[in-house]
């Protein structure tokens, strides 16, 4: 019973760390996706590109496949990571039009931005 206990508590602080890493990379990606939006801004393409989220989807199922994870659970998790990345693009191209107007119209509020 001593070991069961034992046990238990090393296994949450494997899951702590785990859920750490997790995290740090979710930090990762998005840090990748906001550059990716804002190349985008910069190519003139729009946020959503339809292409390379079907072939996001086809390498999920693999990646889920490979790791022997439920591929309905990566495919949700997923979802909402790129309904967070899409929100990010759109908000990084608004504030690019912003910008673009501002320069437009001489205004100088675009300085501020840093
Ligand atoms: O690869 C891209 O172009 C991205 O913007 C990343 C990403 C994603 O988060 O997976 C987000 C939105 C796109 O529609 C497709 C993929």
């Amino acid at each position: 019973m001593q070991d069961a206990h034992q046990s238990l508590t090393t296994l949450r602080a494997q899951i702590d760390e785990t859920d750490d890493r997790i995290v740090a990379l979710l930090a990762q990606r998005f840090m990748l996706t906001r550059q990716v939006g804002e190349c985008k801004v910069a190519i003139g393409e729009p946020p959503i590109s339809p292409a390379r989220q079907t072939e996001r989807q086809h390498l999920l199922s693999q990646l889920a496949s490979k790791h022997r994870v439920d591929e309905l659970l990566v495919r949700h998790l997923f979802d909402v990571v790129r309904q967070h990345t899409l929100a990010d693009h759109q908000r990084i191209a608004a504030e690019s039009f912003v910008d673009f107007q501002d320069v437009a119209s001489g205004n100088e509020r675009t300085q501020n931005y840093g």
